[in-house]
């Protein structure tokens, strides 16, 4: 009897000891489950990316980047790439220097961050590794920059930092690897990319952008540089209700009809003068001129150009656009992954001020011999004459 009750006891224990373990086992699998949601909420987030964020975009001339759109490129980064997928990457001729190679290395341990460095090696937590740009839409200001980025946004091969980094102006003294951590990681192939306008107008940026990489593809998106000025002095009035009118600040004096070229909405449009200083440190070939004209009239044929220039095989095309009419602008057809049709934001594309006819000519007849000389230092001929 003693017996008996004995080996029941012993069942019960071990009974007990079989639930308690399978009941710790179960708490330690949803323990694990939540860190895992936790961890993966965390990266949707963007949190969990090493990359420094600046959003200048709203003290600089890019005044209504989505930042959603970033957070929504977080989402499509997550899906494996579609080089992972299928490799059928077509070849590029895309050169990296060896200098530029070696700056993709790691850089000293206080700015190294953990994913960028093991063992001396570069890894990555996730797919790519930040690189240098190899290409930068360097100007001009209002020409049609947002735009020509986020139409290459859509190619699966280039990947683009979204805010404009402003490093080659502003932020020169915070050196290369705080630049490069900016930076979206690409895989081999990709083409990393960013935009800052102020660039082409910038004295010390062309050297500064050699001393990253003399191979750097330069693209230059221009308009007419009339209706630049005008779109310039646009955004400004935008911010600053209170500003004097066009004609005042575009003109040195309304009686002798001088131009002032210290307005910075004129001197911006000298685009030969700036081109001078560019091709000191670049040779032509490394240049793109895209017209902000035709970006608006034709996107698919302009894109094909910018395509063929990065080494691209040519995925954006007629397909991707649609004109709205509202807009009175070419805008992205749903984009896979996303809900709806893209338009840039409100304030690319905003109607203009009235200026009165004599201005405008005044101001046309003042750009002829710049826009002359550039067309023969680019070879093309935009037609704003
Ligand atoms: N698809 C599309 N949608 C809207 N706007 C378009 C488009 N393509 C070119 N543009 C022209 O882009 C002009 C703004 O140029 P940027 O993007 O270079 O401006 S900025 O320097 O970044 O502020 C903007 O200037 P404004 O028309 O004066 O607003 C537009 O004319």
């Amino acid at each position: 009897m003693e017996d008996n009750s004995d080996k029941l006891l012993l069942l019960l224990r071990s009974m007990f000891i079989h639930v308690y373990a399978l009941a710790l086992s179960k708490v330690s699998v949803l323990f694990t489950m939540v860190l895992i949601f936790t961890y993966f909420f965390y990266c949707l987030t963007g949190f969990c990316d090493s990359a420094p964020r600046t959003l200048y975009s709203h003290q600089g001339s890019d005044a209504d980047y989505d930042i959603l759109d970033d957070h929504r490129r977080i989402l499509g980064d997550l899906r494996p790439p579609a080089r992972l997928l299928h490799d059928a990457s077509p070849q590029r001729n895309l050169t990296v220097s060896a200098d530029a190679e070696r700056m993709d290395s790691p850089g000293p341990p206080s700015e190294r961050t953990p994913d960028t460095e093991k063992d001396g090696m570069p890894v990555s937590n996730t797919f790519g590794l930040k690189r240098f740009p190899q290409a930068i839409i360097i100007g001009v200001k209002k020409g049609g920059t947002r735009a020509l980025l986020e139409f290459l946004r859509i190619h699966p091969d280039v990947r683009a930092v979204g805010a404009e980094p402003h490093f080659f102006d502003r932020f020169y003294d915070k050196g290369l690897e705080w630049y490069r951590n900016l930076m979206p990681r690409t895989l081999d192939g990709q083409v990393t990319m960013e935009k800052t306008p102020s660039y082409f107008v910038t004295k010390e940026a062309p050297g500064r952008i050699c001393t990253m990489n003399c191979q750097t593809k330069l693209i230059v998106v221009v308009r007419d540089p009339v209706t630049r000025a005008v779109s310039d002095y646009t955004q400004t009035l935008s911010k600053n209700p209170g500003l004097p009118s066009f004609q005042s600040l575009a003109l040195k004096n309304s009686s002798t009809g001088l131009i002032d070229t210290t307005w910075s909405a004129v001197r911006i449009g000298l685009y030969a003068k700036h081109l001078e200083n560019w091709l000191q440190y670049f040779p032509l070939s490394h240049f793109l001129f895209v017209s902000g004209e035709r970006l608006v009239s034709d996107p698919a044929g302009e894109m094909g150009r910018v395509q063929d220039f990065l080494g691209l095989k040519r995925v954006v095309s007629n397909k991707h656009f649609y004109f709205n009419q509202t807009k009175g602008f070419p805008c992205l057809k749903k984009p896979e992954g996303s809900s709806r049709p893209r338009c840039l934001g409100k304030s690319k594309g905003r109607p203009h001020p009235q200026i009165p006819t004599e201005v405008l000519q005044r101001l046309r007849d003042f750009y002829k011999p710049f826009n002359h000389r550039f067309y023969q230092l680019s070879g093309q001929d935009f037609g704003w004459d």
